[in-house]
C-alpha cells in the first residue's frame, strides 16, 4: 500500500481540536509543574485517561484491603513488600497521569531485554521518546500491564501473586447459572447425537461458535474491573443476536472444517487457540474445543495463555487449571462436573496442552511474530486451524490500525498466515475490517457507539493455507 494510503495506528494522543482544557492539577500526585491532561478525545485517549489509572488504583486498594489475609498467608515480612509495591504503583499512576516518558524496565526478568528493545524501537520509529499520551495505544496499554507486573517482580513474597485472580474467579462464580445451562446443553446434545459429524451437527456447531463469540462480551478490562459476568441464558439470545454479527464467515469455516474432517494427514490434526478471558468466556471456549475434538475435526488442541496477569481477565495457566478443578465441586452441579471430567481427561492424555509463551505479553502485532518469535510462528503453523479470541487479539491481528472498514480480513493480516485463522471477537475498540461496503457508514449513522460497546461482533476466517499447513 502506498505510504499516503497507509492506515493510521490507534494513538493515545488527545486530538488538538477536541482538547477542552489542559490544566495543572494540584493533586497529591501531581506537582506544581506537572500537567494533568483533561480533554475530550478519541476512544484510545479516553480509555487511557479514564480506565487505566482506575485499574492501577484498584490494585492498590485491593492490596491494602487484603493486608491481613496476606500476613496470614506469607507472614509479617510481607508488609514491606506490600508497602513498596503500593508505592511503585502510585508512582506508575503518577507517571501515567502526568504524561511522562515510558521508561525502560529495570527488574531482571526473562522478557526484560525484549521489552527494552521494543521501547527503543518505538522511540526510533517516532523519532522521540514515547510518552503515555502520545504513543500507539496498543503499545502503551501492554506497557502498563507489564509495568504493573514489574512492581511485583521486585518483591520477595509476591513475585507469583496474581492481583487480578479474585476478579477472574468471581466472574466464574457469578456466571455459574449460565455455565450450568450450557453444560447441560452440551451433555444432552452429545448423548442425543451419539457421534457428532460436522455437517449433521452444524446447528450445534454454530451454537458453540456463537457462544464462544458472545462469551467475549464479558471481559473485565472494559469495565476497569467491575463485575462482567454472564447472568442470562446466552443460548436463548443467540438467534436474537444474529444480526449483530456484522461479518460472518461461519459457512466458509464449516466448508473448510468439513474438508479437514475427511482429509488424512500423517500426524494428528490440531488446533491452536489463542485464549482471551477467564470465567464464562473460557468455559464457552472449552465447549467449542471439546466439540471440535468430539466430532474428530481435530485430535489435539494447543491452548495459548498468558504468562502473567494481563488485561485483568486474561487467562493464565493457573486460571485454566483452577476452573477445570473447581468445576468438580458439587455446587457446580452434575452437568458441569461431567464436563470437568472430560476436560481433565483431555489434559491428562495430552490431547489438550497449555502454553504460555512470552510473545503474548509483548506489544507486537501478530504480523511481527515471524521476526520476533519465529519458534512460536512455526509452532502455530503445525495446526490446521488457529483461533484468535477477543478484542485484544483482534487488535494485534490487524495491527491496531484504522483500516478502511471494508478492507478484506485477509489483507489486514499483513502476511500473518501460520495456518487458517479464525477470529471470534466482539467489538470493543475502534478498528475493524472485512465489513460489506457501506455497512460501517450505515452503522455510524445509527448514533450508537457500535465499535466499542461489545454489542456487535465478527466471525472472520481466512484459509489462505491448505489443511496440511502448506501455503496455497
Ligand atoms: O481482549 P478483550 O478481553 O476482548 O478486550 C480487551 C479490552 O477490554 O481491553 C482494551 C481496553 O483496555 C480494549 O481493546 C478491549 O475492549
Ligand atoms: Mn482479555
Amino acid at each position: 500500500m502506498p505510504a499516503a494510503m497507509a492506515p493510521r495506528i490507534a494513538n493515545t494522543r488527545a486530538p488538538p481540536d477536541r482538547i477542552s482544557r489542559v490544566r495543572s492539577e494540584s493533586s497529591s500526585l501531581a506537582g506544581e509543574s506537572d500537567q494533568v491532561v483533561v480533554a475530550l478525545g478519541t476512544f484510545p485517549y479516553v480509555s487511557m485517561r479514564d480506565r487505566s489509572p482506575v485499574i492501577v488504583a484498584r490494585i492498590v486498594d485491593f492490596l491494602s484491603r487484603e493486608k491481613g489475609q496476606m500476613k496470614k498467608r506469607f507472614g509479617e515480612e510481607v508488609v514491606s513488600d506490600l508497602k513498596s509495591v503500593a508505592e511503585m504503583l502510585s508512582k506508575l499512576r503518577y507517571e501515567m497521569m502526568t504524561n511522562k516518558p515510558l521508561i525502560p524496565f529495570e527488574v531482571d526478568a526473562p522478557d526484560q531485554e525484549m521489552w527494552n528493545k521494543a521501547l527503543e524501537e518505538e522511540a526510533a520509529r517516532e523519532g522521540k521518546e514515547p510518552t503515555w499520551f502520545d504513543s500507539p495505544w496498543l503499545f502503551v496499554e501492554c506497557y502498563m500491564y507489564r509495568r504493573i507486573r514489574e512492581t511485583f517482580d521486585d518483591s520477595l513474597f509476591l513475585r507469583q501473586f496474581d492481583y487480578f485472580q479474585h476478579q477472574k474467579q468471581d466472574s466464574y462464580w457469578n456466571s455459574l447459572e449460565a455455565i450450568k445451562g450450557l453444560a447441560k446443553y452440551f451433555k444432552t446434545s452429545y448423548h442425543q447425537t451419539k457421534q457428532w459429524k460436522l455437517q449433521e451437527a452444524k446447528v450445534i456447531f454454530r451454537h458453540f461458535i456463537e457462544l464462544a463469540l458472545w462469551g467475549n462480551k464479558c471481559d473485565l478490562s472494559i469495565t476497569a474491573g467491575q463485575d462482567a459476568s454472564q447472568k442470562t441464558d446466552l443460548l436463548e439470545d443467540l438467534d436474537k443476536s444474529a444480526d449483530k454479527i456484522l461479518c460472518n464467515h461461519f459457512e466458509n469455516l464449516c466448508n473448510y472444517l468439513t474438508q479437514l474432517e475427511s482429509t488424512r494427514i500423517d500426524r494428528l490434526k490440531s488446533a491452536g487457540l489463542i485464549v482471551d478471558n477467564a470465567g464464562f468466556e473460557l468455559f464457552c471456549d472449552l465447549l467449542l474445543m471439546d466439540f471440535l475434538c468430539s466430532s474428530h475435526v481435530v485430535q489435539k488442541v494447543h491452548f495459548h495463555v498468558k504468562s502473567m496477569p494481563w488485561y485483568i481477565s486474561d487467562v493464565t495457566t493457573h486460571d485454566f487449571l483452577w476452573m477445570v478443578d473447581v468445576m468438580q465441586k458439587p455446587e457446580c452441579g452434575e452437568d458441569v462436573q461431567w464436563m470437568a471430567q472430560r476436560w481433565i481427561q483431555y489434559l491428562k492424555s495430552g490431547e489438550w496442552t497449555l502454553h504460555d509463551e512470552m510473545f503474548w505479553t509483548l506489544p507486537y502485532p501478530f504480523s511481527e511474530m515471524q521476526i520476533e518469535d519465529p519458534g512460536l510462528y512455526q509452532h502455530l503453523a503445525q495446526n490446521q486451524l488457529v483461533i484468535a479470541k477477543g478484542d485484544l487479539n483482534y487488535r494485534k491481528l490487524v495491527g491496531d490500525l484504522e483500516w478502511p472498514r471494508h478492507t478484506s480480513f485477509t489483507e489486514v493480516l499483513r502476511g500473518f498466515h501460520p495456518a487458517p485463522i479464525l477470529t471470534l471477537r466482539t467489538l470493543k475498540a475502534n478498528t475493524v475490517a472485512g465489513l460489506k461496503e457501506g455497512l460501517a457508514e450505515t452503522m455510524d449513522k445509527s448514533g450508537e457507539d457500535w465499535m466499542v460497546t461489545g454489542n456487535y461482533a465478527v466471525i472472520q476466517f481466512c484459509d489462505k493455507i491448505s489443511p496440511i499447513g502448506v501455503s496455497t
